[in-house]
């Protein structure tokens, strides 16, 4: 399972800098194969500090960390909806994503052309958002259309989904992200889940400071903060230009020095790709034994046979029950077998809903 973060902005507002910087960036995560699927896609691992505690007490043979797709998507300007600069391609990748990372230019640079000609993150914001919500419009309005026929016919159903989408018309009309929309999920799944709103995407934000702003924010990172307050989104704050310098030195001493000596506690990019993971609403469980500690990744709320059909489907169909363990319980007893002596493993059934760092053992038949 791995799902797609969307790198979403104006043009030249970095971007691509801050995507290559995640793609480049096996520094945090050297064992895993980094790979690209299309050169515009980059997996990476998502850094996680319970895996380096697993592996130093089991110390498998292999290690192997979850991961998560960035896209690099080109710049979108003003009449992006309407089809400029390439707009409508531009959106269809963002329709592809499951979350967007928004990029905001935060920092001043008289030799980076700004296409608005001034630095100002909250009007950079809103054009974006303008653009896309016009185009999630033109879907609401398609298939309002497509519902009052149906509607008309007595469709009960129609006339529910009908109403939901007026809903989301008015929101979007007055010049709201579709998200913004409190609503039952079920509902909205209903309504609009066949037709992908860009603004109903889950966001996060990412202020592109200057150097010198980096651990401290600006007056602009501050203006952003305060104009997605009331959206309750993350704003990241961080200097995409020297991530990227970051990312490049392999050697893991090397990486930590870099750091340290921007003051910094860990890289922006590490903070960011584990904001996506949250954002997308994932959580973490591990498999531990000597051949392979692994981490996978799954959704909050899954039950254990959901949760056990990541690694294999046959787990799921087959699933019989589950053994685990609390990783604090591991890192305090060392090993599975005084875990057990301590009777600190529980065995579980299919009603047992896994948790963020959970240890698990599936027992299945097939
Ligand atoms: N924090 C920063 N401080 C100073 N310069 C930066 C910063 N981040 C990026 N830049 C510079 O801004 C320029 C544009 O960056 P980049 O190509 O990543 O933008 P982009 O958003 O991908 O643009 P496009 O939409 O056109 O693809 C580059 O010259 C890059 O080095
Ligand atoms: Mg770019």
């Amino acid at each position: 399972m791995s799902l797609q973060c969307g790198i979403v902005g104006l043009p030249n507002v970095g971007k691509s800098t801050l995507f290559n910087a995640i793609s480049t960036g096996v520094a945090e995560a050297a064992n895993y194969p980094f790979c690209t699927i299309e050169p515009n896609v980059g997996v990476v691992t998502v850094p996680d500090e319970r895996l380096d505690v697993l592996t130093g007490l089991v110390k498998p043979q292999k290690v192997i960390p979850t991961i998560m797709e960035f896209v690099d998507i080109a710049g979108l300007v003003k009449g992006a909806s309407q089809g400029a600069g390439l707009g409508n391609k531009f959106l269809a990748n963002i329709r592809e994503v499951d979350a967007i990372v928004h990029v905001v230019r935060c920092f001043q640079d008289e030799n980076v052309v700004h296409v608005e000609g001034r630095v100002d993150p909250v009007f950079d914001k809103e054009i974006i958002d303008a653009e896309l919500q016009l185009k999630d419009l033109e879907s609401v309005e398609k298939k309002i259309q497509k519902l009052e026929k149906a509607a008309r016919t007595g469709d009960a159903k129609a006339k529910v989904e009908l109403d939901v989408l007026k809903q989301y018309k008015g929101v979007l009309e007055s010049g709201q992200n579709a998200r913004s929309l409190a609503i039952d999920p079920e509902l909205k799944e209903a309504a609009i889940g066949d037709i992908q709103l860009l603004t109903a995407k889950p966001v996060l934000y990412v202020a592109n400071v200057d150097e010198t702003a980096m651990l401290t924010g600006n007056e602009y990172s501050e203006k952003l903060r305060e104009a997605v307050k009331h959206e309750g989104a993350e704003v990241i704050v961080l200097c995409a230009a020297i991530e990227s310098q970051i990312a490049e030195i392999e050697d893991e001493e090397e990486h930590e020095m870099f750091l340290s000596e921007y003051g910094l506690k860990e890289s922006g990019l590490s903070k960011l790709i584990r904001a996506s993971y949250a954002l997308l609403n994932l959580i973490t469980y591990f498999t531990a034994g000597v051949k392979e500690v692994r981490a996978w990744t799954i959704e909050k709320g899954w039950k254990a046979p959901k949760s056990a059909g990541v690694i294999h489907t046959d787990f799921e169909k087959g699933f019989i029950r589950a053994e685990v363990i609390k990783i604090a319980d591991f890192e305090k007893y060392k090993s599975e077998a005084a875990v057990k002596e301590a009777g600190k493993m529980s065995v579980e059934g299919k009603e047992y809903v896994v948790e963020d760092g959970d240890i698990m053992h599936f027992r299945f038949n097939v």
